[in-house]
């Protein structure tokens, strides 16, 4: 024993020598990690900082020109917060993919997460046990087989009932696209889309998912969260006040809709539930009378209907307004319509309409659909991330704390990836060496990716074939919407849209009415 202390004494006297210089390495690297320099970026003013090189709206146009002169990561500091923009595909990968446990987190939404209540969504969950309980219900619900086998049907219904609307009523192309789109995610996600008391829960849930935009796309108490802390009477408190009102319709609004689709569940009302409500229900069902676990029910039930119900609010103008673009697309690039037409009736002929089985034998197709996606990138700006630590990237300092944003427009009119970027030329994709898949960026990166990125590749391709079956799209001539320039043909906000514009709904044949249903 005697003789093992020395050894001891001179073992832990090492340990400590060991730890006390790996503190001094790490302590030493720190400072001089702090000491490197933040990517480049426009000068900031004192106090204000960069406040002024931050645009009112069209963000994506700033940012894109801040990245022509910046570079690919663009630095600046608005009081209280770093922000860092990236516009390069390589450079989004190596930070949010490659070292996604960086940058995992969303940033702090005052107004629409803390204030209107909304911090559940899966889209802004902070980075926490639930938001990864969120993401793995996503995993089975949204994956490209369930996708396949449970909504295949369900999109091919809506996409009829869209040809059916524009046959009796074209001028309301847009605004049918917008109920048609609601509903598919409405009803693929908690079966019907009213109740006995003709209650009708697409209306309420756009009206959630309005609100919540306009939540998101900026309020003074986000950039001074203190001021969430003053008494709502005073004057310049109305987003209190709108917050509160706003919090208490949505909760009921949720509620609501989720005890109508649980209802259907516990019924056994097949005709009225959803695939996704169906088999996350019974399981969690299963487990429960298993178990007897009351808080996991009521913990597993809140994490169903959190996760169905950011389908709406992520899914539904994400997809659309991508939609709205392969229409304009088709009516400004006549070429590339002729083209999608011609294989269209080569491959489906002319009795009967397009479905999933026909997709392989569709490339052009599948090209309009991805162009479309690169084209009119429907989230411009992305969705903002936080750096949860100090990292360093080519000799740059990006601190904790950092709000990220990720620029999908300045990826898409990149001409590093883009030849002509903003012609609409699904050929890009099709070549021998094709240019870059634009699902590479739009669906953003890593451990945030859109989980929902199949179904709104599946819900477009179907689209896109019905109407382009059923219907030749026409300018129509005299619309004074100008449509020429990129920048005029979408308005880029938070969640991007092509302008309205007029259209001529030409029908493909005289006996069209005759081939689809009209049960809807
Ligand atoms: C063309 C259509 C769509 C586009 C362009 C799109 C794009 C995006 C983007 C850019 C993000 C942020 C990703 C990131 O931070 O890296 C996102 C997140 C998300 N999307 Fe989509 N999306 C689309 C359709 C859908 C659909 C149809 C659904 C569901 C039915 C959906 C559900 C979600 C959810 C739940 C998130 C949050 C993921 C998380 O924070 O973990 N999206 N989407």
């Amino acid at each position: 024993m005697a003789s093992h202390l020395p050894d001891t004494l001179a073992s832990n006297g090492l340990a400590i020598t060991g730890a006390a210089l790996a503190l001094l390495l790490l302590g030493r690297y720190w400072t001089s990690v702090k000491r490197l320099p933040y990517p480049p970026g426009p000068r900031p003013l004192p106090l204000l900082g960069n406040l002024l090189d931050v645009p009112n709206s069209r963000f994506a146009l700033t940012w894109t020109k801040l990245a022509e002169k910046y570079g690919p990561l663009t630095f600046l500091t608005v009081p209280g917060q770093h922000v860092l923009i990236i516009s390069s595909v390589e450079a989004a990968k190596d930070l949010l993919e490659k070292r996604g446990s960086i940058y995992m987190d969303r940033p702090r939404f005052v107004m629409v997460g803390e204030l209107v209540g909304l911090e559940y969504l899966t889209t802004l969950s902070r980075s926490s046990p639930t938001w990864k309980k969120h993401r793995s219900l996503l995993k089975h619900t949204l994956s490209a087989q369930v996708v396949k086998r449970d909504y295949s049907a369900h999109m091919t219904k809506k996409a009829e009932q869209y040809l059916h609307y524009l046959s009796t009523r074209p001028e309301e192309f847009l605004k049918d696209l917008n109920k048609v789109m609601a509903e598919n995610i409405l009803e693929l996600t908690y079966g019907r889309r009213d109740d006995e008391e003709g209650r009708d829960y697409v209306k309420l849930n756009s009206y959630v998912m309005e609100t919540s935009i306009r939540a998101i796309e900026g309020y003074i108490v986000d950039f001074v969260p203190a001021l969430r802390h003053l008494p709502s009477w005073l004057p310049g408190m109305q987003f209190k006040r709108d917050a509160a009102k706003w919090k208490q319709e949505i909760e009921e609004v949720r509620r609501a809709t989720f005890e109508r689709a649980k209802r259907s569940v516990v019924s056994g009302d097949a005709e009225h539930v959803s695939a996704y409500m169906l088999n996350n229900l019974r399981d969690l069902y299963h487990k429960h009378e298993e178990s007897g676990d009351t808080e996991a029910l009521e913990e597993g039930e809140m994490a169903i209907n959190a996760t169905g119900f950011s389908f709406f609010i992520a899914g539904v103008d994400t997809t659309q307004f991508t939609a709205h673009g392969i229409l304009l697309a088709m009516i400004l690039f006549p070429s590339v319509q002729e083209k999608a037409q011609a294989e269209i009736d080569r491959v489906v002929g002319r009795d009967r309409l397009p479905t999933f089985n026909d997709q392989q034998d569709l490339p052009y197709l599948h090209a309009v659909v991805l162009e479309a996606l690169r084209w009119g990138p429907s989230v411009p700006s992305g969705l903002a991330r936080r750096s949860l630590s100090d990292d360093v990237y080519n000799g740059y300092l990006i601190p904790e704390g950092t709000t990220i944003i990720f620029n999908t427009w300045g990826m898409s009119r990149n001409t590093q990836y883009y030849k002509n970027p903003s012609t609409f030329d699904p050929e890009r994709h099709l070549k021998p060496n094709p240019e870059l898949d634009p699902r590479e960026f739009v669906f953003g990166f890593g451990r945030r990716i859109c989980p929902g990125n199949e179904l709104a590749f599946q819900t477009l391709w179907i689209m896109a074939a019905s109407i382009l079956w059923a219907f030749k799209l026409k300018r129509v001539e005299g619309d004074p919407t100008p449509l020429d320039d990129d920048v005029d043909r979408f308005n880029f906000d938070f969640l991007s849209s092509p302008v309205p514009f007029k259209c001529q709904i030409i029908p493909r044949a005289d006996d069209l009415k005759d081939k689809f249903s009209h049960s809807f």
